[in-house]
């Protein structure tokens, strides 16, 4: 029964982990499987050790057991207050039978001998036992067709039920032609009744079986694909939201969307088609042979037609590649076009652009039109040739067959049975080689997943990663940044250091580089040159999810999910109790308003935050930052959205909002940095000067011209 507690079970996870040699963290495997600080049930738990690399498996056990573990310690105990602890040995110490428990919340961190009155007292009963999982830990090979194997390996046992039930078909599906062949060739001509009804008896019993085993055999496909479409989906996923921001600055969301959308199609390939016809496939071992055994000359016109076919195929692949390549590139263009025309819907509406999108969409449509219809009516002509040969083979055959019944080699029954054999071997040869075409398509499908698969994922996602608590000592040291495809630097040789729990303010004219500052400190980008150190130690070092939970930011132009207020403003932090919810709305100046509206903080908040003003969503996304009670706050134009009333609420509690914690402001309203211990002035991309506001208004020229211009109001006033 899982308790509110210190997470007793993933330290013990992670202590086991550490001793076969699998490096991780408590706070890591919360990160990634979404836990808060409660203990994990059972369920959570092998869940949570499969994620690591662990082979996990729950069985409920006597006392006298773990002298019988061996090689299978550590264990994890589960006990009867929701804690767990850690056994690493059984022993025998003065002649009474003890296990070394090691308990994660004790302060001592030597393992304790315990014997078997005090461990049972405590103990449910319950035992995981853990070993490294060989597949895991395997190195992930590049994405590509080889890629999908290790998922479909792990279902070998259902794919060789899936074999063994087509096996079974293929030999059943022979009593039909054989049926015939008995009908025609005895019974009609003996007239032999008795025989009959035991040919339809079997034929009965042979049918029932054939469809008992198609049943089980597509039944275990369908199982098997659907374990590996959800395996496929979540790992691309898992890849896709790991991926770092420059790969989705730089491509389209439409284009993103689609090539995403082409797992399913791979997998459908690879356990649909390929797999249905490996398995007709198996059928040509009994089917061949019974052909040449019928006859053998009419087994060399199917197996020749045949080949022909196959040839044909094979020949039409390169201007079928062409044009499925014409075809996805446009269709991709036409999606991306679709989800920013969505995207930018507010900007389209108030230019009054529809008449341009439209006729933009109209033009890439017919071009994609253009490009399936050529691709279809090329696959057509490549359709259409099939079936007159098929058709000429079975005229030749049934041609060439009544001259054999002529001339008495052979018999009416056998060449009925004949041609059912023969289209069970030309069905599954014709498929193969149409696979060839779908080969083509599915390359494409891989090669545009492969876009994201092959991606290099950020830096510091390894788990190995420091996750030492941070206090907020910012250092950059002649940094340099230049965007990827940018001519200048963004950054040039910048250098500055903010002491823990300062205020520090950021200005400078628009693309003097405030924002990437930021960014950098975020680690969303790693500068090209020079350090960026925090507490001292380079960031690189840091673990990225760590930095990431230990940084709130509040952007000019926030997102909030679909969902209510509160769930928005606990969106970092799950669980939280709603007194905390409250207080981070107090300090962000959004709980009076959230308290006026009918449902308060239940309130849903719609797609695109249509039912805010735009004051509302930043406090809103202020409140969020301050939640997880963040070290470090980055304020990157918080307020410049909002209404006077508002900001003046926050402004106030500014000294609050900064209690404890380092903050960043950047602002072009140079008023709301005068409070500030430090304020860095950004020009093209360097430092002009850092210092306070009086400092400043002394010495750096940007900043003085810029404080009169903001201000020549109040002296005129004066
Ligand atoms: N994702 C990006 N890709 C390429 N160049 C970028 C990117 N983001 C910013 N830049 C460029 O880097 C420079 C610095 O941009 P940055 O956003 O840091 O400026 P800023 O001072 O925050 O500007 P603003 O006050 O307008 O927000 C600008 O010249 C900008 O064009």
């Amino acid at each position: 029964m899982p308790v509110s507690g210190p997470n007793s079970a993933l330290k013990c996870l992670v202590e086991a982990a550490r001793l076969r040699g699998i490096d991780t963290s408590v706070e890591r495997i919360q990160h990634d499987l979404v836990l808060d600080d409660r203990e994990p049930s059972t369920k959570l738990l092998l869940r949570a050790a499969a994620h690591i690399g662990l082979k996990a498996r729950a069985v409920r056990m006597g006392w006298r057991h773990f002298g019988k573990l061996d090689q299978a310690f550590p264990v994890i105990a589960r006990l009867r207050n929701g804690n767990s602890v850690l056994v690493v040995g059984a022993n025998v110490v003065n002649g009474v039978p003890v296990v070394l428990m090691h308990d994660p919340l004790a302060a001592d961190a030597a393992a304790l001998p315990i014997d078997e009155a005090r461990f049972t007292e405590a103990w449910t009963g319950e035992v995981l036992l853990l070993k490294q999982d060989g597949a895991a830990t395997e190195e992930e090979p590049p994405f590509g067709f080889a890629w999908f194997f290790p998922m479909i390996r792990q279902q070998k046992r259902l794919f060789r039920d899936v074999g063994v039930a087509a096996i079974l078909l293929s030999v059943l599906t022979m009593a039909m032609p054989v049926f015939m062949q008995i009908v025609i060739d005895r019974v009609l001509v003996h007239r032999s009744i008795d025989t009959l009804h035991v040919l339809i008896v079997g034929m009965m019993l042979a049918i029932l079986f054939e469809t008992l085993f198609s049943y089980m055999r597509r039944y275990l496909m369908l199982y098997a694909s659907n374990k590996i479409d959800a395996q496929v989906s979540m790992r691309t996923f898992a890849k896709l939201v790991s991926l770092p921001i420059d790969f989705f600055e730089h491509a389209s969301t439409g284009v993103v969307t689609k090539n995403m959308q082409q797992t399913e199609r791979i997998r459908q390939f690879l356990t649909g088609q390929v797999f249905s016809v490996a398995l007709d496939c198996v059928g040509l071992i009994v089917f061949i042979p019974m052909m040449f055994l019928y006859s053998v000359p009419l087994a060399i016109i199917v197996m020749a037609s045949t080949l022909l076919l196959c040839i044909m195929m094979i020949a039409f692949l390169p201007a079928m590649k062409r044009r499925m390549n014409d075809v996805y590139a446009s269709e991709a263009s036409l999606q991306g076009y679709l989800v920013e025309t969505i995207q930018g819907m507010r900007t389209i509406k108030s230019l009054s652009l529809d008449a341009r999108q439209r006729q933009v969409w109209d033009q890439k449509l017919a071009r994609a039109i253009d490009n399936r219809f050529r691709l279809g009516s090329f696959a057509l002509v490549a359709q259409s040739l099939i079936q007159p040969i098929d058709k000429i083979t079975q005229v030749a055959v049934m041609g060439l067959g009544a001259y054999m019944i002529f001339d008495g080699s052979m018999l009416v029954g056998a060449l009925i049975a004949f041609r059912i054999i023969a289209g069970r071997v030309t069905g599954p040869l014709i498929q193969l080689s149409q696979m060839i075409q779908q080969f083509q398509e599915v390359s494409l499908s891989l090669r545009m997943l492969g876009q994201i698969m092959n991606h290099e994922v950020e830096e510091g996602r390894s788990g190995r990663g420091m996750r030492a608590p941070i206090q907020g000592e910012i250092e950059f040291s002649s940094v340099r940044f230049t965007y990827p495809g940018a001519s200048s630097p963004a950054l040039d040789r910048v250098s500055f250091t903010i002491q823990q729990g300062h205020m520090f303010g950021i200005m400078g004219r628009s693309g003097s580089g405030k924002t990437t500052v930021t960014r950098l400190l975020q680690a969303l980008h790693r500068p090209q040159d020079g350090l960026v150190k925090l507490d001292g130690h380079d960031l690189r070092e840091i673990d990225l999810d760590h930095l990431r939970t230990n940084i709130g930011v509040v952007l000019q132009d926030n997102f909030l999910f679909r969902g209510t207020i509160r769930e928005n403003i606990a969106a970092a932090k799950p669980g939280a109790p709603l007194e905390e919810v409250m207080e981070a709305a107090r300090l962000a100046g959004a709980d009076e308003f959230i308290e006026r509206l009918p449902r308060g903080f239940d309130t849903m908040i719609e797609e695109g935050s249509a039912n805010l003003s735009g004051g509302q969503r930043q406090r809103i996304a202020i409140a969020r930052a301050l939640l997880i009670n963040p070290p470090i706050l980055i304020m990157d134009e918080a307020t410049s959205a909002l209404d006077a009333e508002s900001e003046a609420i926050i402004q106030a509690n500014m000294q609050n909002i900064a209690k404890g914690r380092t903050l960043i402001i950047i602002s072009h309203r140079l008023s709301s940095l005068v409070a500030c211990d430090s304020i860095l002035v950004l020009d093209r991309g360097q430092v002009a000067d850092v210092g306070r506001h009086s400092e400043l208004l002394g010495r750096c020229d940007v900043y003085r011209h810029l404080w009169y211009k903001q201000n020549r109001h109040l002296e005129l006033a004066s």
